[in-house]
């Protein structure tokens, strides 16, 4: 697991050459800025002595020239470098956060929102990179600029009314140290509300045909301005901190600027220091004040980012309840026996089992179908077996083994799982359907399509398998995202095939089709099959009915049918059903 400030160490010391450059490029620019005021100050006494001739201005000029742009190149450059290394490490910050989604199981994301995770991706990640590039270099700048322009005050003007003048600055430390928590906690509470509104946007975006179909538009727009009058409000909180700490800054700066008019007039005239460096001076305390105002800004940018850091921390280190257990050993060559035995089933939110007293043995090569009412544990009990909820130790088998025993990797590449929803990304179908084997050749895509029964489908895409899907490109209906999804599963071709209600939504003739195909192809190897429709199993070798979480009635279809329970009763509704629609 990464740590995020530890990602930030080793980023640091792995790029340190690099940084030092940038650094010293910055410092490089300032030392040549302070150059600015010393020039003009020698430029104005000269003048005042009437030591200015044509070739002297020419000459003064010149200097100031290339002062000028000596610092825009070199400031420029370490400005340019930090940018690029903070933009790298947002990069590398963003890739382990998704990689380490990808570790988390589904019981996670149920419990979190999808857009509380985007605004962490985003504007998390931002802050940690506007805190490693512009803070870092704000930073350099301001502590250099002030260090040096201090140094040649010291040297070139008077020490006693640079020391007078800086009064009001020894006051700013304290400034920040009072304003700064009270930024940080505006800030997080701003940032909460923004997640608040990517929740709810996400959400209602989701559900965007429900809310219309319901003419529910008002009620979300409510919903959606109540969050974003939040937001508001909490960025004000921030907005006016802020403000006040960035005027109160310049504000010290300004006063300096008055007593050392005040001091530094009355020394000129008392002639205790030249008029030149009394130019000098007020151009040295101008400048000081911009370092002084910039002090503002980066403790901002590190305040927010290390807020931002906290909460990384808490998304980076988390642990993902399915895991490898120690000393788990891959499956190797899988026969496809499946062996339930399992007591109890309790999802990891749930208060009572889902699944109870289950007892099913699948022979490598059978078919089984699973039945049953809705919410009676279908589902769940086909998710136990690639561990997409982890069942108790000892209670799920396959080919002897443990699931809980054998690695995640291989347990999962011996399944092939397809759900009711079949869902397809934004690209290709046949990038969607070779999404479970990226190696498969075009024959061998066209053939899963065959047995999906989705080739008569595909034939009226305009670019066949390069159709785009989503967005850009067509958009399936459920039924032939489900024949997309079934094929993808033929074409990983894995020892066990779990086809969890992927029929529901194609007619009675492409389900047959389907069904024949299936049998045909994996004659020899494992799949179980949920359905709703009893056609869909009549034809397996058992079939188990679930009810309440429990096994209720387990056999053939004839001896099923015979048995006259549950079972006997779904067929015959359907049969009438079926009657009356034919
Ligand atoms: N992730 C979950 N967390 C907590 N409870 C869940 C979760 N998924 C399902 N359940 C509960 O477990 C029970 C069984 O649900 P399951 O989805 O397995 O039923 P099903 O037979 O597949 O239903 P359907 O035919 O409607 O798909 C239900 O009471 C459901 O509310």
């Amino acid at each position: 697991m990464d740590n995020p400030r530890q990602l930030l160490k080793q980023y640091l010391v792995r790029h340190r050459w690099a940084y030092l450059v940038s650094i010293l490029s910055i410092i490089l620019s300032e030392i040549v800025m302070v150059q600015f005021p010393h020039l003009l100050g020698e430029f104005t006494d000269a003048l005042q002595a009437g030591r200015v001739d044509g070739r002297t201005l020419w000459h003064d000029t010149a200097l100031l020239a290339v002062v000028g742009i000596g610092y825009v190149v070199l400031y420029g450059f370490g400005q340019m470098r930090n940018g690029m290394l903070g933009r790298q490490f947002e990069y590398e910050l963003r890739r382990k956060l998704f990689l380490h989604w990808e570790t988390l199981s589904t019981a996670y994301f149920r419990q979190r929102s999808i857009g509380d995770l985007l605004n962490h991706a985003l504007n998390d990640v931002r802050s940690v990179r506007d805190a490693l590039s512009g803070g870092l270099n704000i930073l350099t700048n301001a502590v250099f600029l002030l260090a040096s322009t201090l140094v040649m005050t010291f040297r070139t003007v008077s020490v006693k009314l640079t020391l007078v003048s800086m009064i009001p600055i020894v006051f700013v430390p304290f400034l920040v140290g009072w304003l700064g928590p009270r930024i940080r906690n505006a800030t997080r509470q701003a940032q909460e509300a923004l997640s608040d509104m990517a929740d709810l946007t996400e959400e209602s975006l989701t559900a965007i045909r429900l809310i219309k179909a319901t003419a529910n538009e008002e009620v979300e727009q409510r919903r959606f301005t109540e969050r974003v009058d939040a937001i508001v409000r909490r960025q004000m909180g921030v907005f006016r901190r802020s403000a006040l700490m960035q005027s109160l800054i310049p504000f010290m700066g300004s006063l300096a600027f008055v007593i050392a008019l005040l001091y530094g007039g009355f020394l000129t005239i008392t002639r205790e220091i030249p008029l030149g460096s009394f130019v000098a001076f007020t151009l040295y305390l101008a400048m000081l004040i911009t370092p002084l105002q910039e002090m503002g800004y980066v403790f901002n940018y590190f305040q927010r980012a290390s807020a931002s850091l906290q909460r990384l921390e808490v998304l980076l280190t988390e642990v993902p309840d399915i895991r490898d257990e120690p000393g788990a050993a891959p499956l190797g060559r899988v026969q496809g026996e499946v062996v339930i035995h399992l007591d109890a089933f309790t999802y990891p939110d749930g208060t009572h089992p889902a699944l109870h007293d289950v007892r099913i043995r699948v022979r490598p090569g059978q078919t089984l179908g699973i039945v049953g009412r809705t919410a009676s544990g279908k589902t769940t009990l086909v998710n136990l077996l690639p561990r997409i909820f982890d069942p108790p130790p000892g209670s799920v088998f396959i080919d002897g083994h443990d699931v809980r025993t054998v690695t995640l990797r291989s347990l999962r590449e011996a399944i092939s799982y397809v759900p009711q929803d079949g869902f397809l990304f934004s690209t290709t179908i046949g990038e969607n359907i070779a999404f479970s084997k990226a190696d498969a050749t075009r024959e061998e895509i066209l053939e899963a399509v065959r047995n999906a029964a989705f080739t008569e489908v595909l034939e009226t895409f305009p670019d066949g398998l390069d159709t785009l899907v989503g967005e850009r490109g067509v958009t399936l209906s459920g039924g032939q995202r489900q024949r997309a999804a079934i094929a993808r599963a033929l074409l990983k071709d894995a020892p066990i095939l779990i086809l969890d209600d992927s029929l529901s939504a194609v007619d009675m003739n492409t389900e047959k089709q389907i069904i024949a195909n299936i049998r045909r192809v994996r004659r020899g190897r494992t799949t179980l099959i949920i359905a709703h429709r009893l056609s869909a199993v009549r034809h397996a070798d058992w079939i188990v009915v679930l009810e309440g979480g429990t096994v209720a009635e387990q056999g053939t279809h004839e001896d099923l049918l015979r048995q006259g329970g549950i079972y006997a009763d779904m067929y015959r509704l359907q049969e009438t059903e079926q009657g009356v629609t034919a």
